[in-house]
């Protein structure tokens, strides 16, 4: 019930339970104190006795509610206080846990998971340390004080009463497995219909062009109903544990009742203590009964936890080397080999360099494996020790923050942030003045349509959906100039966009390749004529390599694809001439 690691996840976790389980025991005191004067006023008057001292009365009874007052808010404001703690504990682990992973962190989990994760399991937590953990403590201290308090009078009474209070949490000990494993279902559902939604949300208007919305809401729909059967289940579990434990508390408090009646017909016990059991017995059941009531929610709670931990526990793929990264003369890759975790082996014994100064192309058939490389080389897929090399050095013995900086990778896709311009160029720079800013912009030939708006104040819509795709792609390309990397990775950066912006960006890239490490990755075999070197890829491995004319002279796969882009684009230019006509 108490998971060891969930212990951990507050610095003062043992300061506040220790402080709260006080604070309650001290409120139960005073409680034992208010009945013991009830009791006492109640014996006084049946025997019609009033010689005890009201005044007396009266100060106990409101230093008792004083006493009560100040425990409560106090309590509530330690497990109010606990809980921010560990929430924010927690959600700072979640997040160290994400930059440690680096950016293999999208290719290992899901948005959606990460969101969940930080978001709805954290919260699902609160119970667990405001309430449950807590009032599991309590329950121990306070079933003995309980115990003795009543023992003084009659130990008989009081063991009935503790082992039917011990009978609480052994019920709940015995159903805890059922529980877990009920409740581990509850959450992949809830994970699954989660997803799904999210995911049809996304591609709504697709589904609607292809009139696959209404299959998808019927999936939606079977989905929601597994979730909704495994909910009742827990609800049904939670029903029934407390079902048994009230019976247990009945059983117990009528028991303890009745042998006082007995005891007192008998004339072993007194009025005094009968009353006083009679009033005490129900509370020694409380802490147990508030402790099952928290029981399912805090073990959704563990539940919760336990997604989070093992994301926590998840194996790092960032060696954290201390080397720095120069790239003085060469990136490189030395029998570089990768396979996907389904067994998918897609480079096998890569041989490539990627010299300081030029221009490198990467060029192949579709699912040649051209994106793994892109991936491993960015350090989104794990390479194995002795694969990549920075001017001889293994990538794996350089600081992590230094391959962020130095390796970036600019695909057909990269993401503008809803913001300003300077807002969107900044972010590569913190420190650049606007005169930088515009230089880049009008490198990009970008600045003659910003200048005619805001110029570096032009708000920019999310995914740079005012823009054109052209203009979307040169702002990306202006951002990644600013950043100043090492080795640039251009994974089919010019896909999808027009003419004049494909050129644009092209002549860019071939400056940049004359001072930087440049990786050009595309379909478009023209666009890549004047690389310093080609490399071409056939299912995982590199089956050509040398400039443009070399290739095309060998008469193999190259000139094949290229051969056979020419007369594609030969024909739709025809084409396209024809239709104007
Ligand atoms: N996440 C993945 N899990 C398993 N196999 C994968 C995964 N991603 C890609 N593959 C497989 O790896 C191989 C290489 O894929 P990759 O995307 O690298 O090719 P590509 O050359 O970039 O293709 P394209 O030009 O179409 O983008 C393919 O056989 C593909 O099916």
């Amino acid at each position: 019930m108490i998971d060891k690691r969930l212990y951990n996840f507050s610095g003062n976790i043992k300061k506040y339970i220790s402080i709260t389980t006080f604070l309650s025991c001290v409120k139960l005191i005073a409680n034992i104190f208010f009945y013991f004067i009830f009791a006492f006023l109640l014996v006084s008057l049946i025997n019609r006795d009033f010689s005890f001292s009201y005044k007396y009365i009266i100060i106990s009874i409101l230093i008792i509610v004083l006493i009560r007052q100040f425990s409560t808010i106090k309590v509530a404001h330690m497990l109010g206080s606990l809980v921010v703690d560990v929430k924010r504990n927690l959600r700072k682990l979640i997040f160290e846990k994400t930059l440690k992973l680096g950016l293999a962190y999208s290719q290992l989990f899901k948005t959606q998971e990460l969101i969940h994760l930080s978001v709805d399991n954290v919260e699902q937590l609160e119970v667990y340390f405001g309430g449950f953990l807590t009032q599991f403590f309590y329950c121990i201290v306070s079933s003995f004080i309980l115990f003795f308090s009543i023992a003084y009078f009659n130990l008989k009474i009081a063991f009935i009463l503790l082992i039917f209070s011990l009978a609480i949490p052994m019920s709940l000990y015995i159903i805890l497995n059922k529980v877990k494993k009920i409740q581990k279902k509850y959450f992949a559902k809830y994970m699954n219909v989660g997803t799904l939604f999210l995911d049809s949300l996304q591609g709504l208007t697709t589904l609607k062009i292809y009139g696959t919305d209404e299959k998808r809401e019927e999936e939606i729909a079977k989905m929601s109903e597994e979730f909704r059967v495994e909910t009742m289940r827990v609800l049904k579990m939670q029903l029934l544990s407390i079902a048994v434990i009230n019976w247990i508390i009945y059983a117990g408090t009528i028991l303890a009742i009745i042998t006082s009646i007995k005891l007192f017909i008998d004339g072993s016990l007194g009025l005094f203590p009968m009353l006083f059991i009679f009033m005490l017995a129900p509370e020694f059941f409380i802490p147990m009964r508030t402790l099952t009531s928290l029981f399912h929610v805090a073990m959704t709670g563990v539940s919760a936890a336990e997604n989070i931990i093992s994301f926590i526990d998840s194996p790092e793929r960032n060696s954290i080397g201390d080397k720095e990264f120069k790239n003085e003369r060469e990136f490189k890759v030395s029998n570089l080999s990768f396979a996907y975790p389904d067994g998918t082996q897609s480079l096998k014994d890569i041989n490539m360099t990627f010299k300081k100064g030029n221009l490198t192309a990467v060029v192949g058939h579709s699912g040649c494996g051209k994106s793994t490389l892109v991936s491993v080389l960015a350090g989104e897929l794990k390479s194995n020790e002795n694969e990549i090399f920075v001017d001889d050095i293994d990538i794996h013995n350089i600081k992590l923050e230094d391959k962020i900086k130095n390796i970036l990778k600019i695909t057909h896709d990269s993401h503008i942030f809803s913001g300003t311009v300077r807002d969107n160029l900044s972010m590569a720079n913190e420190n650049l003045s606007d005169e930088t800013m515009v230089e880049v912009l009008k490198t990009v030939k970008l600045w003659d349509i910003f200048s005619k708006a805001k110029g570096l104040d032009t708000i920019l819509e999310s995914q740079g959906k005012n823009l054109s795709g052209g203009q979307a792609q040169r702002v990306a390309l202006a951002r990644a100039l600013l950043y100043d990397a090492s080795v640039y990775i251009f994974d089919e950066a010019t896909s999808n966009i027009d003419i004049e912006s494909e050129e644009i960006i092209l002549n860019i890239i071939h400056s940049l390749s004359k001072e930087k490490t440049v990786i050009y990755i595309s379909h478009r075999l023209p666009a890549i004529k004047n690389a310093d070197c080609i490399y071409v890829m056939d299912k995982g491995r590199v089956i050509e390599s040398g400039k443009h004319n070399d290739l095309y002279a060998k008469k193999e796969l190259y000139y094949n694809m290229y051969k056979h882009q020419e007369e594609l684009e030969s024909y739709l230019t025809k084409r396209g001439e024809t239709n104007e006509k």
